[in-house]
């Protein structure tokens, strides 16, 4: 050991986790300087840093892949180092869905990636033009309005922009929970009747109002007894709630129920089934009697005064029967911070059969839930369709401290959250993030203390996004701890992405991590039976090796009291407009495991 103290290793591991965040928003930065997010700026480069080298320590920062660097771009325009385009790899190649186990780096002549995927050709190019071509733009000479975006059914011109590594990405996200915490500071404390806490996280430490046991108590159900036996028994016992028993006096016993109020003179409490009395009601103990047992003595949980637990704690069942026993009615806690989720897509239907190229929306159900779960309180979910307008004005008329939307983050002709983002000059944090599913996520600063998460319109790829970058964020706004990362040995191999991050759904069994089917970026068959998402780091991972696993964030909602109605926009253009009906889990489990 150093000899450093917790405080100065805390304080320099803060300092790096700072370092690597300014880094990669410095890096962010400089993309947006270089066109990705409101051109027109003068750029600057950032030297290309070695290609596929390990993006996965969580104080690395941002993982940069040249922009200009000459050959193949991915299709959001960064070029792929080894000069192939790796923009496919896991969209529509589900390793573990394949009969062909060939990782697609090692498949020679595999077939490009179609580009009518999206209706009117290849969104993205592979040619210098894409790396060289106007970016993104705020300037007016580049019209991005909302009406021409949507007006157009061309792709949408998608900048040239950075994807963050992932443990930097979720850096920069607990960053900016950080930021939005010191700006709502006190003012997010509460007191919460304790009927109300459950879930939310303590402001202050749980200090005991009182001694616990406050009265020395019996443990058991007998005689208390004084001095040494046999004892002549009172007539009258002593039951729990009983106050101010009446003294005992050497050779005297008193029957007593558990949890009583044990006269101060008593010396032991002898259970019943430990002792007999005789006709003349004379108790004998039936084996040796020990001086002081079964009586807890008061104080012995605790003195009034002692933390019970520290700030931050989560306030559990068990914290709430803790509080209610010291002596607490209302506890200090942390105000949930306040979500707002837009559900983006005209194609998304909220009941019945998907029909006619309509899909149910599996996200709208999903989202409330989990974000409720990582610590928010989701004060609306809205559905907008695929309305320009609708989302500007939802995100400009929105208070909530973060803000999620869905689906619309790529660069498809209706893909509307970069132009929103632009237009309100929104600051982007996170554009792209070396992760599969879910790159094009992102973590944009819509206004001061407010947040806006863009989740990828896949389902998958939105649990992705929702663990990357909402989870760190409201872990810190909600006040809890810091995650304790924790690994477990995979029960067999999963493959990498070549460059990038993946997060596989895993079953928890025994000590292993098993990983599922069904993980493709549209499918949720996999993480319905998934207790968690393992990382995987680029190149994969073999049987037997500890993989960090990211828990989900299971559905807890105890007071039921969100305002999560779930209801179309009135601007919105949804393929319909029914409350949505939340069908039960399904039986995925078995058969989904590797
Ligand atoms: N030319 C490119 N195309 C795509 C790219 C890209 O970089 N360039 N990225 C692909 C990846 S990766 C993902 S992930 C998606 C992200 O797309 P968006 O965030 O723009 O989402 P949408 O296009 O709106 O939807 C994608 C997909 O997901 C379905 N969807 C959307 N919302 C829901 C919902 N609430 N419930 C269920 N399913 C939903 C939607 O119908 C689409 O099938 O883009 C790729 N394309
Ligand atoms: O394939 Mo996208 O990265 O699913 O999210």
């Amino acid at each position: 050991m150093s000899g450093q103290s917790a405080e100065s290793l805390a304080a320099q591991a803060r300092a790096a986790e700072d370092s690597a965040v300014d880094e990669a928003l410095a890096l962010v930065n400089e993309g947006r300087r270089a066109g990705a997010f409101g051109a027109g700026r003068p750029g600057g480069g950032r030297p290309r840093e070695p290609h596929g080298g390990s993006e996965h320590h969580p104080l690395q920062p941002l993982q940069a892949e040249a922009a200009t660097a000459a050959g193949s771009s991915d299709r959001l325009g960064r070029p792929s180092a080894d000069g192939t385009d790796s923009s496919d790899f896991l969209d529509h190649w589900d390793p573990n869905d394949r009969q062909d186990e060939t990782a697609p780096a090692d498949r020679p002549g595999r077939e490009a990636r179609p580009g009518a995927a999206h209706g009117t050709g290849p969104a993205h190019s592979t040619g210098p033009a894409h790396s060289t071509g106007p970016a993104h733009n705020t300037s007016p000479a580049h019209d991005t309005s909302p009406e021409r975006q949507a007006a157009s059914t061309a792709p949408v011109e998608r900048p040239r922009h950075r994807a963050a590594a992932w443990a930097a990405a979720r850096a920069v996200a607990q960053r900016a929970g950080r930021d939005a915490a010191a700006l709502r500071g006190r003012t997010a404390e509460r007191r919460v009747p304790l009927d109300l806490a459950l879930g939310l996280t303590l402001a202050e430490p749980l200090v005991a109002l009182c001694d616990l046991p406050s009265f020395d108590t019996s443990a058991m159900d007998g005689w208390v007894v004084a001095g040494p036996g046999p004892w002549d028994v009172r007539a009258e016992g002593i039951l729990a709630g009983q106050d101010g028993p009446e003294p005992l006096s050497d050779g005297e016993a008193v029957r007593i129920a558990t949890g009583a109020r044990v006269p101060r003179e008593a010396t032991a409490v002898i259970r019943s089934e430990h002792g007999r009395t005789d006709a003349k009601g004379r108790l004998f103990p039936l084996r040796d009697v020990g001086h002081g047992q079964d009586i807890r003595p008061r104080g012995q949980e605790c003195r009034s005064g002692d933390q019970l637990l520290p700030p931050g704690a989560l306030v559990t069942p068990a914290v709430l029967g803790l509080a209610a026993a010291a002596g607490y009615d209302e506890l200090p806690t942390v105000a949930r911070p306040r979500a707002e989720v837009f559900v983006l897509g005209d194609e998304l239907l909220t009941m019945g059969l998907p029909r006619d190229g309509l899909i149910r929306d599996a996200l709208g159900p999903m989202l409330p839930h989990w974000l409720r779960a990582l610590g928010a309180e989701v004060v609306s979910v809205r559905r907008l369709g695929d309305d320009p307008k609708a989302l500007l004005k939802a995100v400009r008329s929105s208070d909530a401290d973060l803000v999620v939307t869905t689906g619309g983050t790529a660069s498809g002709p209706v893909d509307h959250v970069h132009p929103t983002l632009s237009r309100i000059d929104a600051d982007l944090l996170v554009d792209g993030v070396a992760v599969r599913p879910g790159h094009p996520m992102l973590l944009a600063r819509t206004k001061p203390g407010q947040y806006l998460v863009g989740l990828p319109g896949n389902p998958l790829a939105a649990v992705s996004g929702l663990l990357t970058l909402a989870e760190p964020m409201l872990r810190v706004l909600a006040g809890r701890p810091v995650h304790e990362a924790y690994t477990a040995p995979l029960r067999s191999a999963v493959h990498g992405h070549p460059h990038d991050t993946r997060l596989v759904p895993v079953a928890l069994r025994g000590d292993e991590a098993v990983p599922l089917h069904y993980n493709g970026p549209a499918m949720l068959r996999g993480v319905a039976a998934a207790d968690g998402l393992a990382v995987v780091a680029p190149g994969g991972a073999r049987a037997g090796q500890e993989l960090e696993i990211l828990d989900l964030p299971w559905s807890w909602n105890p007071s039921g009291s969100d305002a999560h109605g779930y209801g179309q926009d009135s601007a919105g253009k949804g393929a319909d407009k029914g409350r949505g009906k939340e069908s039960g889990k399904g039986g995925a489990a078995e058969g989904c495991f590797t």
